[in-house]
């Protein structure tokens, strides 16, 4: 059996994946809380995942009614970017400052300009570091808590904490790397340049983890680890990943070709690549993937924490939710959300924040605002969706996951606006899958029998054909004019220019 970790924002899930049945016989999940203040914090204690984690785990097994020894690895998908920064002894010295957390646009625009600036950031890096990217977390603890700063013995990202916590190894892999703002993503090294520019002395160079390929083992489950579990000895950790590059792999986007949109607290889209790409649109994160290609990405921060938002002000449940969506038609008769209550990383606007355009007395109601929140996050996505195109990626149907796309009325809308026809994996929690197919692909390697990845997620990964929706030509029109009025609303109250005759956005 192998067991497939996701912490995401919202909370931390847990599969048993039995590759004889080739299906997933065990889940759990637990949510996290979330520190956020108006300025942007947003953090979360490293110690809260773990329990969250355990929870899952307890959960995960006793549905699966194994014993636990027959897990033989392990395999952890974390959310991106998040600064986990660890003491001499390995204790984390405070919470972690997440992907989403834009108070930090302040050491972004420093150290791009200490870079000399984006075009020779991307020169040196191979794409330019946004707000919400590690390398900035870092000179905001040295600015803002100057003695926690100096305790900096190890840096890691959320998924290499959880590694080691399980192994006691410091290592990370490419793919979550790329995140950083410290490592170059054409020569898949680390930058150590920038991190002594935060730090003269070089004690964050020195508190780097060292890389592994992806295929390789972050380590064996620690003794205590594996006896709190009710683990056997010797069961092996894979070296993970961000969550997108592991929802690349449990969505079988591993090969060119292929277009993966996720309707999670961020938003995101991304393709695999064999050869690193140069975006045309600096919206556009060229990663490394977990598989020893690249994944380029686009990322929005505002997604399912809007819409959960929007549900939680009028006390809906999930279906009540996405019966509302269906009683409204699409464009909320004239009712349009700019969804940057988080600020934005696609377009780049840190510290923007999010408008309500065209309200009246006919569309001021509950369900009305429901669905303008579903559209204004996914328009985000269809503005993603340009760029991706803009830098020749493309598929002829979307695999659509992450929360949102359990909703029926969420996927006409996403198939309608993208005029992409899309369709979600038979396993939902694809980030999930993700570890537990890597997991299995590191343990072949460990036992020398070398599966291939493709065979694996050939083997593992099917789409569920109920779930594919095609685009519906009225919406289709409503959503392209709707597209219109977004990008004006960018203009006019963001500054952010989109040349409509060359259909080029330009950030
Ligand atoms: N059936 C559904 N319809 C609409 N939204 C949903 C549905 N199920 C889950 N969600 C939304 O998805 C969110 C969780 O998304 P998820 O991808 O699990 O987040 P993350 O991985 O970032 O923690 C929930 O908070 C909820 O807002
Ligand atoms: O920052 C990014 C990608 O660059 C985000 O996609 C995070 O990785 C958070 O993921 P979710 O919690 O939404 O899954």
């Amino acid at each position: 059996m192998y067991l497939g970790v996701d912490c995401g924002t919202q909370g931390t899930k847990v599969i048993i994946l039995n590759p004889e049945l080739g299906c997933i016989i065990g889940e759990g999940y637990e949510p996290h809380q979330l520190i956020s203040n108006a300025r942007g914090r947003r953090e979360q204690h490293p110690d809260w995942w773990i329990a969250a984690f355990k929870s899952a785990y307890h959960q995960a097994i006793e549905q699966s009614g194994i014993d636990a020894k027959a897990i033989h690895a392990i395999g952890v998908s974390g959310q991106q970017h998040g600064l986990v920064a660890l003491d001499q002894q390995g204790n984390v010295i405070r919470p972690a400052k997440l992907w989403c957390d834009t108070e930090t646009e302040p050491q972004n625009q420093q150290l791009l300009a200490a870079l000399g600036g984006e075009n020779l950031c991307k020169k040196r890096l191979g794409l330019v570091i946004a707000t919400g990217y590690t390398a900035s977390k870092l000179l905001w603890m040295k600015q803002n808590c100057a003695d926690d700063f100096r305790k900096i013995a190890h840096i890691l990202l959320p998924h290499d904490y959880f590694n080691f916590w399980l192994t006691g190894n410091t290592v990370t892999e490419y793919g979550d790397a790329s995140g950083t703002g410290y490592f170059n993503v054409i020569t898949r090294q680390w930058d150590r340049g920038i991190l002594d520019i935060i730090d003269p002395n070089e004690q964050l160079s020195k508190a780097l983890p060292n890389l592994i390929e992806a295929h390789q083992p972050a380590g064996i489950v620690r003794k205590e680890i594996a006896s709190l579990l009710g683990l056997s000895p010797n069961v092996l950790v894979s070296s993970g990943g961000g969550d997108n590059m592991m929802g690349a792999i449990g969505t079988g986007n591993i090969t060119p070709g292929l277009v993966t949109m996720s309707l999670g607290t961020s938003g995101t889209l991304y393709a695999a690549a064999d050869k690193p790409i140069t975006p045309v649109n600096n919206g556009l994160a060229p990663f490394c993937s977990s598989t020893g290609g690249w994944l380029p990405l686009i990322c929005t921060m505002n997604m399912t924490n809007i819409t959960s938002a929007m549900q939680q002000l009028f006390e809906f449940d999930i279906p009540t939710f996405n019966q509302h969506l269906a009683s409204i038609p699409a464009g909320s008769d004239g009712l349009l959300l700019m969804p940057f209550l988080n600020g934005e990383r696609t377009p780049s606007l840190p510290s923007a924040e999010g408008m309500l355009l065209g309200i009246n007395m006919q569309n001021l109601t509950p369900p009305h605002l429901c669905r303008a929140a579903v559209e204004g996050t996914t328009l985000g996505l269809r503005y993603g969706l340009e760029i991706l195109r803009d830098s020749g990626l493309d598929s002829a149907s979307i695999r659509l996951i992450g929360g949102g796309a359990k909703s029926n009325q969420w996927r006409q809308i996403t198939a309608d606006m993208m005029n992409t026809p899309v369709e979600c994996p038979s396993i939902g929690e694809a980030a999930a899958l993700g570890g537990a197919i890597q997991a299995a692909w590191c343990h072949s390697h460990w036992q020398g029998k070398e599966t291939s990845l493709n065979n694996l997620c050939n083997q593992f990964v099917a789409i569920d054909s109920r779930s594919r929706v095609e685009p519906n030509q009225s919406g289709v029109q409503h959503y392209k004019e709707l597209f219109e009025q977004y990008n004006e609303a960018l203009h006019h109250h963001y500054n952010v220019l989109y040349d409509t005759e060359k259909n080029r956005i330009n950030v």
